[in-house]
């Protein structure tokens, strides 16, 4: 092992991931990945099971190694440094508490491992609980609380080493939809609170979107697109990233003459639209409108269903015999309504 090589800077730490590849057996999970984190930024992995979103955190975490390519902390080479002295703050998806140990003792262990004056226990423990809004609980035990405070408790016990680095695997991926985001808030305000960078993986488009500085899509070891939530959603780089970061319609055809002819059958006008040829017009539901089918230049259909989904009614158009379009509307309009399709900001991707 090398030489202790404890990384702590003042704030959050810069993470750069320099060429790194990863193999379990023949497979190899992580392709050459590169990614180049900035100090307190909110940065998150979003991607599908089995992308490798996991298993870069936990490299970055030094749980398991790396067969390729260097894993730097403020520019410091950690690819051969032990979790211990890596100084990170990690948390779980199945929060990992001790069921045994009361809440001060699980939150107390990283400052005791690293002999912490007893009294400066007391206090940095009540102040991490603090943080994370939990007053009193200090004696009871994991098990007799809910998953949403065990998950906090999660956070305190990550947090009171005072890392610069904190790496979270799925943290709420156990709690129900409400709690979810009202952690989710409380999270971004205590990370930006702190200055701490943040690495969270998640599967869920939406808390990658509300909650990160940037995101990177992965698929396959490999990663897609990596940017602001903004640009991600709405330019997305390739079809995997269009409908995985949100509802999506992709619709093959060509682009001739200011027009975008559907391969189904039906034209729309596409004024801006830079070259002619084939082309994958990609918009998101809300970037379409129903207007009067008669009008010059829309794509003509007629409505197929509508479902609620609380913030908008969702209908599919049938514009041809094997294409359907979705669009969001504030009321519903009766199956078979003849409709008319419009586009705010028509995107194109490449050809597939
Ligand atoms: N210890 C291991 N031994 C062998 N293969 C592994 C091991 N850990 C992960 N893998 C494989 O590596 C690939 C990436 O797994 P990883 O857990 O990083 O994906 P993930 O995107 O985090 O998915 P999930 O959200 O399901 O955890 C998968 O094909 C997985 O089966």
């Amino acid at each position: 092992m090398s030489e202790p090589s404890t990384i702590r800077p003042p704030s959050g730490c810069a993470v750069t991931i320099d060429q790194v590849s990863k193999r379990y057996g023949s497979n190899t999970v992580l392709k050459s990945i590169n990614m180049a984190i900035k100090p307190g930024e909110f940065f998150t992995l979003l991607g599908p099971s089995g992308c490798g979103k996991t298993t870069l955190l936990r490299a970055l975490a030094g749980f398991h190694g790396i067969d390729e390519g260097r894993i730097l902390f403020n520019g410091q080479d950690v690819s051969r440094t032990q979790p211990w002295d890596r100084n990170i703050g990690f948390v779980f998806q199945n929060y990992a508490l001790w069921p045994n140990k009361t809440v001060f003792d699980n939150v107390a262990y990283g400052l005791r491992i690293r002999n912490v004056p007893k009294a400066e226990i007391a206090r940095r423990v009540r102040d991490a609980l603090e943080r994370v809004e939990l007053r009193n609980v200090e004696a009871r035990f994991p098990g007799e609380m809910s998953g949403g405070m065990q998950q906090r408790i999660a956070l305190a016990r990550a947090l009171v080493i005072d890392p610069p680095l904190l790496l979270l695997d799925e943290p709420m991926s156990n709690l129900d939809a409400k709690l979810r985001v009202s952690l989710r808030r409380q999270l971004r305000d205590i990370q930006e609170a702190l200055g701490v960078t943040a690495i969270y993986v998640t599967h869920d488009q939406e808390e990658a979107l509300e909650l990160s500085d940037r995101v990177a899509v992965m698929q396959g070891g490999i990663v897609q697109q990596l940017g602001k939530p903004e640009d991600i959603y709405a330019s997305p780089s390739n079809r995997f990233v269009a409908e995985f970061v949100g509802a999506a319609n992709l619709v093959d055809g060509v682009l001739r003459e200011g027009r975008f002819e559907l391969k189904g059958g039906g034209r729309i006008e596409v004024p801006d639209a830079q070259t002619d040829g084939p082309a994958t017009l990609f918009v998101r539901p809300e970037g379409l409108r129903l207007v009067d089918p008669h009008v010059a230049g829309v794509l003509p259909g007629h409505v197929a269903s509508a479902r609620y989904v609380g913030r908008a009614w969702v209908h599919e158009v049938q514009v041809s015999d094997d294409e359907i379009l979705i669009v969001d509307v504030a009321t519903r309009i009766p199956n078979g309504t003849p409709v008319g399709l419009a586009i705010n900001a028509p995107r194109f991707l490449r050809a597939s």
